[in-house]
């Protein structure tokens, strides 16, 4: 492979559909080396890919969508109980539509949304990973209905952590790093799920109202499952063309996040998407952020600098990084109207 910054100079990002990786067969070195090649020109080249043989059972995805469907259809009251800005920290909850706004360009996001963080389906006494949350910390909360919410949730969770750590050994060697890099970096992983609820948007939707507003995720990579069958994820090229994500039965998306940029000095592209359903059904969507521990400093690394490219970026740790991505998403003024 040429280096990464060779990689990056012959980038157009042009690009018209999303790769497709088959991640089921990782047991030998080969085949971790094929995959990360891949990886790397999907991440270089688009900041997104698809991915099939991700290993989560069609079963805990459906019991995931069924809790998640009884949850956002309760009394808006109910679920208000649990509203982040006055029970959880930090940003564990309920969010209701228009309480955040990721776009400065616009008026809020038409999605709802619940969020928590790692937990243990069974609880642990002295869980380090909970201790070691920093800038992060806070327990999860939880609705007391739908029954079997939590479980539910958590299955698919850890499932999708599971995933999320074979994909940071394969992003490694994408990086022509050990494929251990991360190891030691990740022992107590950000990674915070969101189960998200986006009404139907009708008539005439006005730019300033989508779903979720042109933006690039915080973390390292998001792991996103959608609502088969329901178009509404859109990934901006650099020709300024939204191409369709396309919602593909079996895959999950992932996507690039701003850490993983950084770490690359924008090697790996953090592209802009946005989501809005036009369907005329309710649509959901799972994404969760996956990153580093919150305590492990995010700066580019050598591999990724050279004198034509210098560094972009200042050393930050994740947590602190994470909490003003946080803050400005859900505390922005609104722009006259
Ligand atoms: O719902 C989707 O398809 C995308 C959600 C998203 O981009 C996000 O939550 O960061
Ligand atoms: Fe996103």
């Amino acid at each position: 492979m040429s280096t990464l910054i060779a990689s990056a100079a012959t980038l157009d990002g042009a690009f018209d559909s999303i790769p497709v990786i088959d991640i089921a067969n990782t047991s030998t070195p080969e085949q971790r080396a094929a995959l990360a090649h891949e990886i790397r020109n999907a991440s270089i080249n688009v900041g997104f890919f698809y991915i099939t043989g991700h290993g989560i059972p069609q079963g805990t995805i459906n019991s995931l969508f069924s809790v998640m469907e009884a949850y956002f259809s309760l009394p808006l009251e109910t679920k208000m109980k649990l509203y982040h800005k006055e029970v959880g920290s930090s940003f564990k909850g309920y969010a209701p539509a228009l309480d955040s706004n990721i776009d400065p360009a616009n008026s809020g996001d038409c999605h709802e949304g619940f969020e928590a963080g790692w937990e243990e389906l069974i609880p642990k006494e002295n869980d380090k990973k909970r201790a070691n949350d920093g800038a992060m910390a806070g327990a999860n909360v939880w609705p007391s209905e739908p029954a079997g919410f939590r479980e539910a949730y958590l299955n698919y969770y850890h499932a999708a952590v599971g995933v999320g750590r074979l994909l940071f050994r394969l992003f490694a060697l994408a990086l022509d790093l050990p494929e251990t890099y991360f190891d030691d970096k990740t022992k107590n992983s950000a990674a915070i799920m969101r189960t998200v609820h986006y009404p139907p948007q009708s008539g005439l939707v006005s730019d300033g109202y989508v779903g979720i507003g042109a933006h690039s995720d915080f973390e390292c990579f998001t792991i996103l499952w959608q609502q088969p069958g329901i178009q509404a994820l859109q990934v901006l090229n650099s020709k300024k063309q939204w191409i369709d994500a396309t919602p593909i039965p079996g895959t999950l998306v992932v996507n690039i996040g701003d850490q993983l940029a950084r770490w690359t000095n924008d090697i790996f592209s953090s592209n802009v998407h946005r989501a809005t359903n036009r369907s005329g059904v309710d649509r959901y969507s799972v994404p969760l952020f996956f990153g580093t521990d919150y305590h492990v400093p995010i700066e580019p690394m050598p591999s990724c600098v050279s004198a034509n490219r210098p560094s972009r970026y200042e050393p930050i740790t994740a947590g602190d990084y994470l909490q003003m991505r946080l803050r400005e998403m859900y505390y922005r003024p609104a722009p006259p109207s």
